[in-house]
């Protein structure tokens, strides 16, 4: 029987994913930190064959409506809904990255807008490493809403532990001029918030993987520097979030995802 060896399911990220807009960014670097690049370089050697991945958490919040849910699904399912459903309470995707060589994972939840499920969203805020605060470009009130979405999820966490981001939806409505007028606003509102703006369309896709992706690789780079700082660079584990190994996290993949848990 000929062996085919098991088909990638990682998205790679080779080269550091860049900012959206150099005014509204969280790190301007072009490349990964030369520490952590050496730390990963090391590890991937020393590790061949383990079988454990780091996670990290991101939770995306903001008003109903705004295109949380079509924003996770056009990035992890390539699928774009027209007709609204709304969020009962929570929903999570895993996806798997390969960063340096070593894998990683986001957990990325998605949160209820409506007010009536907030006070189940808001359990779920807890042990995030990335906040992702969205509104929608065509609806200019929910960016002024964005602020109190990030205070209830910030409540939660560490003070100053969260990657804050700003993303704007639903671009593919504007016309260039609106749109260049919304941004504008937007990065006021970023650098009010400490976050990172992006614009996106999850109906058109625009944006949508170079957004994920510059997620991912700050939220990696951001845990092993931490495991640096903290001297835990000989263990296998690489930040201070779960760990879970690659069976858990086949099974956890291949069981159909669980629509609003709460
Ligand atoms: N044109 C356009 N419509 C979008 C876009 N993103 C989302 N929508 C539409 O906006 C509506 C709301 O999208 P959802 O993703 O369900 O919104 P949500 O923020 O998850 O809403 P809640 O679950 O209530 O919090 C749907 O009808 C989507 O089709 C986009 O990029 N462009």
């Amino acid at each position: 029987m000929q062996f085919s060896p098991p088909v990638s399911r990682d998205r790679i990220i080779s080269a550091f994913p860049k900012c959206y807009n150099p005014q509204a960014c969280l790190q301007m670097k072009d490349d990964w930190n030369v520490e952590a690049k050496v730390a990963c370089q090391d590890r991937t050697t020393r590790l061949q064959g383990y079988d454990r991945f780091k996670m990290s958490k991101a939770v995306v919040v903001g008003d109903l409506n705004v295109g949380k849910t079509c924003l996770i699904n056009r990035f992890c399912k390539d699928v774009f809904e027209r007709d609204y459903k709304a969020t009962i309470g929570v929903d999570f995707e895993i996806e798997r990255f390969e960063m340096s060589g070593l894998p990683f994972s986001l957990q990325i939840w998605d949160t209820a807008g409506q007010e009536k499920f907030k006070c189940i969203a808001s359990a779920y805020y807890r042990g995030a490493q990335v906040i992702i605060t969205v509104f929608d470009m065509a609806d200019i009130k929910t960016l002024e809403n964005t602020k109190q979405w990030l205070l209830e999820a910030v409540r939660e966490n560490e003070p100053d532990s969260c990657f804050v981001f700003l993303v704007g939806t639903k671009r593919d409505l504007l016309s260039t001029e609106e749109c260049q007028r919304t941004e504008r606003d937007a990065v006021k509102i970023a650098a009010e918030m400490n976050a990172e703006f992006w614009s996106v369309s999850s109906k058109t896709g625009e944006n949508v993987q170079e957004f994920f992706f510059r997620v991912a690789a700050l939220a990696f780079e951001d845990a092993v520097m931490k495991d640096l700082e903290s001297g835990t660079t000989s263990s296998t584990q690489i930040g201070d979030g779960s760990i879970l190994n690659d069976k858990t996290l086949e099974v956890t993949q291949e069981k159909p995802k669980k629509k609003s848990c709460c």
